[in-house]
């Protein structure tokens, strides 16, 4: 079975790890580990890749709620290496909504997703629904979380948005019209570049952006997130996560640099889109997006390595009651949280 990390992120302690439960913390909160978390990356990143060889213990798990210590040695090229031949993928994306019944009737009739399944947890208050192009053993998902009783959430300013491939964005927009659904860029090419977009609004205002490209098998093939640095990004998410920088693009006329990271080709695999808009250090986060989940041979490796190369654990690794899996999290230096499943 797959273990994973969710990116996550920091400022909502009382999240389960793989929920978006209830929320929120105070936006100082969000600001006080940020800093800390880019002050620790920085010393870390600092560090000469030949350090003595550190012992370090680590937990490991031999059977749910049964866990035996043992001594692995790790230091940053021991963890680099393993953290290159582990078996990752992004597995799904996290997220609060208003109204379940609402989006999920959006995301089947206008983006064509199917409804994998659907988990209540009364004692929690919320319930989750899988949603994707295909199962989830295979394909990158949404986990949409509905909080009882919780109708609005605060997109904030630094998630962008989910891509969507399609092999037509104009008859794509004609459908989602025709069902009602909300268009806030109309099919064109991208400024700056050739390929056809359109971007579209779902129930909570999550921004969708349909890209025209061939047939692919993960239709559900981008998440954008901003972020502060770039390069320092780029760093992390190669060295902590294994990422593989598979493009990056400069656009001098809209002041602005993506760069897609990610586990696979991009036409073929889920990527993480970071974008860098010139001169902006930091963005809103809200309350509604949650984090991405990445799936992982060993969680207690994978949050070493996570430690070594300055990521901030927020969740230890270790089984999630009630759920047949192991889990740690972490946040990246712009605060966005991952876990590893
Ligand atoms: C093809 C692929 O590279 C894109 O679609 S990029 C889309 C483009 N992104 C940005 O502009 C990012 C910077 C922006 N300031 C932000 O923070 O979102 C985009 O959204 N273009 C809009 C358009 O109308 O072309």
């Amino acid at each position: 079975m797959i273990d994973f990390l969710n990116v996550v992120w920091p400022l909502v302690p009382r999240l389960g790890p793989i929920s978006a439960g209830p929320i929120v913390a105070p936006p100082v909160a969000l600001v006080v580990n940020r800093v800390v978390t880019v002050l620790h990356l920085e010393q870390l990143f600092g560090l000469n890749y030949s350090t003595p060889k550190k012992k370090v213990n680590c937990t490991v798990a031999s059977a749910f709620g049964n866990t035996a210590e043992t001594s692995t040695p790790v230091n940053q090229e021991d963890a680099l290496e393993w953290v290159n031949k582990d078996n990752r993928r992004m597995l799904h994306v996290v997220y609060r909504v208003g109204d379940l019944d609402k989006t999920i009737k959006f995301y089947t009739e206008c983006l064509g997703m199917k409804l994998l399944r659907k988990r209540d947890i009364p004692e929690e208050r919320y319930t989750n629904a899988f949603l994707g192009y295909g199962p989830e053993d295979s394909h990158f998902v949404v986990e949409l979380t509905y909080n009882y009783g919780v109708d609005k959430y605060e997109i904030g300013t630094g998630f962008g948005h989910f891509g969507i491939a399609v092999e037509d964005v104009a008859k794509t927009v004609d459908l989602i019209k025709a069902k009602g659904g909300k268009v806030t860029r109309e099919p064109g090419p991208v400024k700056g570049g050739k390929s056809v977009i359109a971007f579209i609004e779902d129930p909570d205002g999550y921004k969708f952006e349909l890209l025209e490209r061939g047939p692919t098998p993960e239709p559900l093939c981008q998440v954008m997130l901003r972020v502060g640095d770039l390069d320092h990004s780029i760093n992390f998410y190669e060295r902590a996560f294994g990422m593989e920088l598979i493009r990056k693009r400069d656009n001098p006329e809209y002041k602005y640099t993506v760069a897609i990271m990610g586990y696979g080709p991009e036409d073929k695999s889920a990527v993480l889109e970071l974008t860098y808009n010139y001169g902006v250090k930091e963005y809103e986060k809200g309350n509604a997006y949650a984090q991405i989940a990445i799936g992982t041979d060993d969680v207690y490796k994978t949050a070493e390595a996570i430690r070594l190369y300055g990521g901030k654990i927020t969740r230890e690794p270790g089984p999630l009651p009630g759920i047949n899996t192991k889990i740690t999290a972490c946040l990246d230096p712009d605060g966005w949280k991952t876990i590893r499943v």
